[in-house]
């Protein structure tokens, strides 16, 4: 395909307007909105404004006079039809992995008698890392971790399964599950699913309800563009809300939290998985994010995801020069999520210098850089850049260069 006719494809774009609305450097190809989106316009207005008048002015008051006191709600509700949710199941609040401990928690105790966590083994760690926790917290006898292959999951959920904890989209490799299937199949094994959404939410449409998902966890830095450390979320079916009460009993998921009362009661429905007091520069930076959502369809953004990431390994796969690139991702599109992940023994190297040429990519261990698609601010022509920068830097040789193997502590 050449230039111009990613030109055209740029033109046609009804989404194309969206990136006026972000910040973005000139002379940058920002490329890892999977990890941090990028910055929109609307929240530093929205920060401005809470820090000034609301924090500013009217102090303390402005947990009622601005309604911080419901944000977690109130943003929560604004998440909820972008993934397919309806109103009362999902609230903003903590981060993925404190939200996958009060939902682990919650799906062994809605599963008495069975105590395995069934997970993939190249799940994202830190989902791994809390059903560990989980696990030494309560003993092997209520609860144990086992991990399976993508490929070994059926077989490995039998009767001792509570819950089945998978990642829709994985953080590697892009590879997308079919959530429909495999919530199916854990149902039919008797039991739940709990679904990572950090890379599917704002990417892609995700239907939690249509699905008959059980639980889901999700956060707002990549794809909805909240900012560094933005709130995560967390939803929980109606039909499981209730049962059972969740671990973490904090004073925000009390029934009355005001009434300072010596004795927990949980609050009804969602709201008893909210803990602490919310950040609300946090809380508020996302929710002015998510209106950025409220002109688009997800089938659109999907739209655009899939075809700019069929063009860009198209263009990949054609060019000489980067044969010696492993194409980790699916080309089926139903099988991926909306990132490229290339695999070469020099990925790390090769990762930095695209990133002294402005192409901002990722590097994950041990072999494989990651090209992440923003449908609200990414274009063709950031593909066409990427790839004729990862030419040149091939070609070149510029990443054999010993300033390219400086490792810092975030990649
Ligand atoms: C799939 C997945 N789950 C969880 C996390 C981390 O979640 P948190 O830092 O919000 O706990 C990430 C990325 O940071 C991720 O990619
Ligand atoms: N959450 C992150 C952070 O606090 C610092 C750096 C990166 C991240 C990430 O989101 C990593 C990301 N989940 C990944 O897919 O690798």
């Amino acid at each position: 395909m050449s230039t111009n006719s990613l030109e055209a494809l740029d033109s046609a774009d009804a989404l194309a307007p969206l990136r006026a609305q972000f910040d973005l450097p000139a002379g940058v190809t920002y490329l890892d909105g999977n990890s941090l989106g990028a910055l929109p316009r609307a929240v530093r207005e929205a920060l401005n404004q809470t820090v000034d008048t609301e924090w500013g002015s009217d102090l303390i008051a402005s947990w009622n006079k601005h309604r911080w006191i419901d944000l977690p709600v109130t943003v929560g509700e604004a998440i909820a039809p972008l993934v397919g949710a309806a109103p009362g199941q999902l609230v903003c609040c903590d981060s993925i992995s404190v939200n996958l401990f009060k939902l682990l928690a919650t799906a062994l105790a809605l599963r008495p008698g069975r105590r395995v966590i069934l997970s993939q083994g190249d799940n994202f760690p830190t989902d791994l890392y809390m059903a560990q926790g989980l696990e030494s917290l309560l003993g092997q006898q209520r609860c144990e971790l086992r991990t399976a292959s993508s490929d070994g999951l059926l077989e490995a959920l039998d009767s001792d399964v509570a819950v089945m904890m998978l990642t829709e989209v994985n953080f590697r490799t892009g590879e997308k599950h079919d959530m429909r299937a495999l919530t199916q199949a854990a149902h039919d094994a008797g039991a739940l699913v709990l679904w990572d959404l950090a890379h599917s939410a704002g990417a892609m449409p995700v239907a939690l309800d249509a699905c008959n998902v059980d639980m889901a966890v999700g956060c707002g830095y990549k794809f909805f563009n909240g900012g560094p450390g933005a709130p995560a979320f967390l939803y929980l079916a109606k039909r499981h809300q209730n049962a059972v009460q969740q671990p973490l009993t904090g004073w925000m998921g009390h029934r009355n939290g005001f009434e300072f009362s010596p004795q927990y009661t949980p609050g009804v429905g969602v709201s008893q998985y909210l803990g602490g007091t919310p950040g609300v520069l946090g809380m508020r930076a996302l929710q002015a994010a998510l209106s950025l959502f409220e002109s688009v369809s997800m089938s659109a953004v999907r739209d655009k995801s899939l075809a700019l990431t069929e063009t860009f390994m198209a263009r990949v796969a054609e060019q000489p020069s980067l044969v010696a690139f492993k194409c980790l991702t699916p080309v089926s599109p139903e099988q991926r999520g909306s990132q490229v992940s290339l695999a070469h023994p020099e990925a790390f190297a090769i990762s930095q210098a695209l990133i002294d040429r402005g192409i901002i990519v990722d590097f994950r261990a041990p072999d494989i850089v990651r090209f992440g698609f923003a449908p609200l601010y990414n274009r063709f022509a950031d593909v066409a850049k990427a790839v004729s920068v990862l030419e040149d830097v091939m070609e070149s040789r510029h990443y054999e260069d010993p300033k390219y193997q400086v490792r810092a502590k975030v990649t």
